[in-house]
């Protein structure tokens, strides 16, 4: 029988930025009604932050092993059981499950329908025996790997995000299509649990991020025995399980490729199969929903937001810009307040080892925009803690504008995503490169980078005449 549900608030897609909008409004007694036809908690907790960061810890241990002997101590090379790492990430998963549960959503007060959902007027949608008449929608159905149309691609078995996180024996040689953050974090840490590791990139590697933040990572890479090859395309590929053969072009000359496994990282498509948009008025293309400043498409009372969501929406597919979103959708729909996208404060952080964190511009963005600048740069060889833990590799870099102000800083570092929070907030709060450097940071820390950075602003005016006479001066006064 078909019941008819009229909610406040109906939200399609149970993952990251779903899942924020309907604790929040349920936390605001607010009738919601909450759509997910897959796996509660969508890529985030079951195909892609967290499967990954969990191998990425177990990779790191061995990494670790291996490092030992640079510290004094005897360890033999570490004994890898990719079956048990698939258990310790499959553990992880559920430890966090819980949060994203059905079970923990009904308790907050949301219906939730477990179906796929489809629109069928514009202000009415249909998932199983449910009919939702709600006052507002907000979509969140998320994206999927892109993959490439390669000849004979569709004729191998290949992995994405959706499927290399249950493989239970170690590849012989994974070939990774695609350097981007999820090809490169997968294959680092593959080649650090044993697994002989080649990337092939059609065009530069991270070649969304500052070329000189970059290096840092490939360098490391490089240093762990992962083969990056830049700037080569696939041709063709053939085989068949376990026996997969590429066809590399690579500046003119062809080469074959054997791998063992393949796995896609080129990119990712917004979903909307089965939503029947046009239904509902709601325009979409193969970059994503269409969406304004304020996450509204182009039918008033659906938003759009998350992975799906259009690049008015911010262009960038994190976790963090998914919740980011919900926040807005919150206040838009049930506070009928207007807040716009503003992404000069968003981070983003790459988990390779070193990892790689941004905030607001990068040089080449703030150049592009004719402001005048100033770049700062402080390596992570002159900080002690760094020295101390035999983590060297990487630098902060900042960028500032006119008077001292922060428009962008990029760290590479172990644990970069944590050392970035206070230019977030530097950016967010318009500070200027002052009250970085006045601040005073435990020492020692891998924090003292910012303050050292922020420091540096000063030091042609500490060598300048003018200020030498001035405390020459000031010295006469006793
Ligand atoms: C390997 C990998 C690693 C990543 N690591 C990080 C990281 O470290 N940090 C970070 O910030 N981001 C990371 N990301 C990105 C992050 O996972 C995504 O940005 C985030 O999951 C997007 O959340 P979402 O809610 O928009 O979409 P999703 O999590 O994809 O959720 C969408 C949900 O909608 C459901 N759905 C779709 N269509 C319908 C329908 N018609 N009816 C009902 N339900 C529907 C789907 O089943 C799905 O559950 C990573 C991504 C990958 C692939
Ligand atoms: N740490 C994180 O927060 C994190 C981690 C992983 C993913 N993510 C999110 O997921 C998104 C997708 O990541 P991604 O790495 O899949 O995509 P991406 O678009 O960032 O990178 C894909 C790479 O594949 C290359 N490529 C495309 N087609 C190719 C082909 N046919 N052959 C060889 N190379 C090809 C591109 O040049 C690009 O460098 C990210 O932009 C990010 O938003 C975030």
């Amino acid at each position: 029988m078909t019941e008819t549900l009229r909610p406040d608030l109906c939200i399609v897609g149970a993952g990251s930025a779903g899942l924020s909008v309907a604790a929040a409004a349920a936390a605001l007694g607010v009738p919601v009604v909450l759509i997910e036809r897959g796996q509660m908690g969508g890529d985030c907790l079951n195909a892609g932050c967290v499967p990954s960061k969990a191998l990425i810890a177990a990779a790191r241990r061995a990494h670790d092993i291996r490092q030992a002997a640079d510290f004094g101590l005897g360890a033999p090379e570490p004994q890898v059981n990719y079956a048990r790492v698939r258990e310790h990430v499959r553990s992880v998963i559920g430890a966090i499950a819980p949060n994203d549960s059905q079970a923990r959503f009904t308790a907050l007060g949301a219906r939730v329908v477990r179906a796929s959902a489809r629109f069928v007027a514009r202000d009415t949608l249909e998932a199983g025996n449910v009919i939702v008449k709600a006052r507002r929608f907000v979509l969140a159905t998320g994206s999927r790997p892109a993959v490439p149309d390669i000849p004979g691609l569709d004729t191998v078995p290949f992995l994405t995000n959706e499927t290399v996180f249950d493989l239970t024996r170690r590849p012989e040689h994974l070939v990774v299509l695609g350097g981007g953050p999820v090809g490169l974090e997968l294959a680092q840490a593959h080649r650090r649990l044993g697994t002989p590791v080649t990337v092939i990139e059609a065009g530069r590697a991270l070649g969304h991020e500052d070329p000189e933040l970059a290096a840092h990572v490939l360098a490391a890479l490089a240093r762990d025995g992962v083969v990056v090859r830049e700037g080569a395309t696939v041709r063709e590929v053939a085989g068949e399980e376990g026996d997969i053969r590429l066809v590399v072009e690579n500046r003119g000359s062809r080469t074959e490729l054997k791998a063992s496994h393949l796995l896609v990282a080129t990119g990712r498509r917004p979903v909307t199969d089965g939503l029947e948009l046009a239904a509902a008025g709601i325009a979409h293309d193969e970059h994503g929903i269409t969406v304004d400043q304020h996450l509204r498409t182009t039918n008033r009372r659906v938003y759009a937001i998350g992975d799906c969501a259009g690049p008015a929406a911010g262009g960038r597919r994190f976790t963090h810009v998914a919740s980011y979103h919900a926040g807005l959708v919150i206040r838009s729909a049930l506070f009928r307040l207007r807040p716009r996208v503003d992404m000069r404060a968003m981070p983003r952080v790459i988990f390779t080892d070193p990892e790689l964190a941004v905030v607001g511009m990068t040089e080449e963005e703030a150049r592009a925009d004719g402001t005048r600048i100033t770049v700062l740069r402080w390596p992570l060889a002159e900080n002690d803690r760094a020295q101390a833990e035999r983590r060297t590799e990487g630098e902060i870099k900042v960028i500032l504008g006119r008077g001292g102000r922060i428009l962008g800083c990029g760290i590479v570092a172990a644990g970069a995503g944590e050392l970035i929070t206070p230019w977030t907030l530097a950016i967010a709060h318009d500070l200027k490169i002052r009250d970085l450097a006045e601040l005073t940071v435990p020492y020692p820390t891998l924090s003292e980078i910012s303050r050292r950075v922020a420091m540096s602003y000063y030091a042609p005016s500490a060598a300048r005449p003018m200020v030498r006479r001035l405390i020459g001066l000031l010295r006469r006064f006793g």
